[in-house]
């Protein structure tokens, strides 16, 4: 096997978004996690571009052991002179400097040659040799670059000690035959000495991952990812998708050092601390990634996994698959799911509870396991029957947000009040404590279901408790009353 190295730009290219800048601790708490994962390299930051940023790759030089810590710069003295004082801690260091090769970066950006830029390619990569070994070159632009002069400045860089190149496609133009064939070209026309090829694909037109793949296939030896796909403008190639691609085709016999299994909780952590939160059918880590919903896939995989999943979901962290009871449900997923319960049904019973169900679904969506056991006319287990009977919050610019819940728990009711640092945190805080369970929110989303101010928010929660996930779901025009009553929908789920 060979070995692809996984170069991680979740705090460079990743925190380009806006919105998504992290503060020091943050960026620690993220590179540690990356390290765990089995990154070979981080891209801590480009420290030239403020001090907030020289002092983060500073840190996080001093923080992680193993993984190369890697700064960027342009092909700019003061750039590299800035990068090179940053990881002054690092224990192993990587400078990343480079230049626009394109037509176009090279008239509009630099309003300059082809030669001219050649030479500060050079220039700037033998200016950084003087700081560190480690040196890797981006061409940017290179998917929009011309091949023949790609290979030259290619060649000349490496001549001048150059030891990874990095060959982004860096406005995501390129066909993944396309790029597959500029790594070729490359890996053909340039005398690499110990150099090696390095990917950088960016998803403007949805192609990064399988131009990324495709630049591994024709020679490339290092992928530039980032956790959940951040980056800047439509993303980068995601770390997921490529190492779970990689992962699953054996037969392309290369293999990375990310131990996969890490993948979804560093995935929640991005997407908690950058506040972007994960579309819910993105690849390998999405809400629905692992979910079957639709009743011919739910009766496949109730047979046999392998019909309708490539991956275990536990190969990436993810506790298990979820079959999600909704009206394209059929009997063999409800008649799983109530003998999880303990519902044991004759065909007969089966049928009638079905055409309830199906009735109960086209209004309510996503079943759960309480609405199953009202269907079937079940006692609810008493402790399990948590409502909110009422909330009442005070909130503003300028004061402290203030809630009074009153749950019916069992029949029973328990009035409690709290402050918190919004109407959301105060009523949690309320419920929290007459529930007195020790969960922790792992996930919390809210969504306008339409436009406009008058919209139903629609909220998703996902919670742990006892190492065991539960999702709690509701909709309500009052975004705080959807979110308690989301997570109240969670922790029902929890068996007593
Ligand atoms: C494709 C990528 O993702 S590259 C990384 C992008 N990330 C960032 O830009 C974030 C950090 N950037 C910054 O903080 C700032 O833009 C800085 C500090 C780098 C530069 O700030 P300023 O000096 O004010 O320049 P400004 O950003 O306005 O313009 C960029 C200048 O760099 C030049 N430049 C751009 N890329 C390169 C390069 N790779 N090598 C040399 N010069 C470059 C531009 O031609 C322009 O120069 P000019 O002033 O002679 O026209
Ligand atoms: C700086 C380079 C590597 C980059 O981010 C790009 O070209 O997209």
């Amino acid at each position: 096997m060979e070995k692809l190295f996984i170069f991680d730009t979740t705090l460079r290219d990743g925190e380009q978004v806006p919105g998504c800048q992290l503060n020091t601790i943050e960026k620690i708490e993220v590179a540690k996690a990356l390290e765990e994962l089995g990154v070979d390299v981080i891209e801590a930051g480009f420290p030239v571009s403020s001090p907030g940023d020289f002092n983060s790759v500073v840190e996080i030089s001093k923080a992680v052991t193993w993984p190369t810590i890697c700064a960027l710069t342009r092909a700019v003295e003061k750039d590299i002179e800035v990068a090179a004082e940053a990881l002054k801690y690092a224990k192993n260091k990587r400078m990343h400097t480079g230049i626009g090769t394109s037509d176009l970066h090279i008239k509009y950006k630099f309003n300059s040659t082809q030669e001219e830029i050649l030479n500060r390619a050079v220039a700037a990569v033998s200016y950084a040799k003087k700081f560190v070994e480690d040196v890797e070159f981006y061409a940017e632009d290179a998917g929009r670059t011309n091949n023949e002069y790609l290979a030259k400045v290619v060649q000349a860089v490496v001549n001048a000690g150059a030891t990874v190149i990095n060959i982004p496609d860096t406005t995501g133009y390129c066909l993944p035959t396309e790029y597959g064939e500029k790594i070729k070209y490359i890996v053909e026309h340039v005398d690499m000495k110990n150099a090696i090829l390095s990917t950088h694909c960016h998803q403007d037109l949805g192609m990064a991952t399988a131009n990324s793949i495709m630049g591994v296939i024709n020679g490339a030896r290092q992928v530039e990812v980032t956790i959940n796909g951040i980056g800047e403008r439509a993303g980068n190639t995601s770390l997921e998708e490529v190492v779970m691609a990689i992962k699953s085709h054996k037969e392309l016999n290369i293999e990375t050092n990310i131990n996969t299994q890490k993948i979804y909780p560093l995935s929640k952590m991005v997407s908690n601390l950058m506040n972007m939160p994960i579309q819910p059918n993105k690849a390998i880590v999405g809400r629905n990634a692992f979910a079957h919903s639709s009743g011919i896939h739910q009766d496949g995989v109730l047979k046999n996994l392998s019909t309708y999943e490539i991956i275990d979901p536990k190969e990436v962290g993810i506790k298990d698959n979820s079959i999600v009871l909704t009206a394209r449900s059929g009997r063999h997923a409800l008649k799983s799911r109530l003998n999880l319960l303990d519902i044991k049904v004759d065909a007969d019973e089966l049928s009638q509870i079905y055409t309830k169900f199906l009735e109960l679904a086209d209004r309510k969506k996503d079943i759960n396991d309480e609405d199953l056991l009202i269907l079937c006319g079940r006692e609810l287990n008493s402790t399990n029957r948590i409502k909110l009977e009422y909330l009442q919050i005070s909130s503003g610019k300028g004061m402290k947000s203030v809630a009074v819940v009153t749950l019916n728990i069992a029949g029973e009711k328990f009035t409690n009040s709290s402050f918190g640092n919004g109407p959301v945190d105060a009523a949690i805080k309320a419920v929290r404590e007459i529930i007195k369970r020790q969960v922790t929110i792992q996930e919390f989303l809210i969504q306008a279901i339409n436009k406009g101010s008058d919209d139903l928010g629609k909220v998703h929660m996902q919670i742990e408790y006892n190492d065991v996930v539960y999702y709690g779901f509701s909709a309500n025009t009052d975004i705080t009353t959807a979110s308690v009553e989301a997570f109240i929908d969670a922790i029902n789920k929890i068996p007593v």
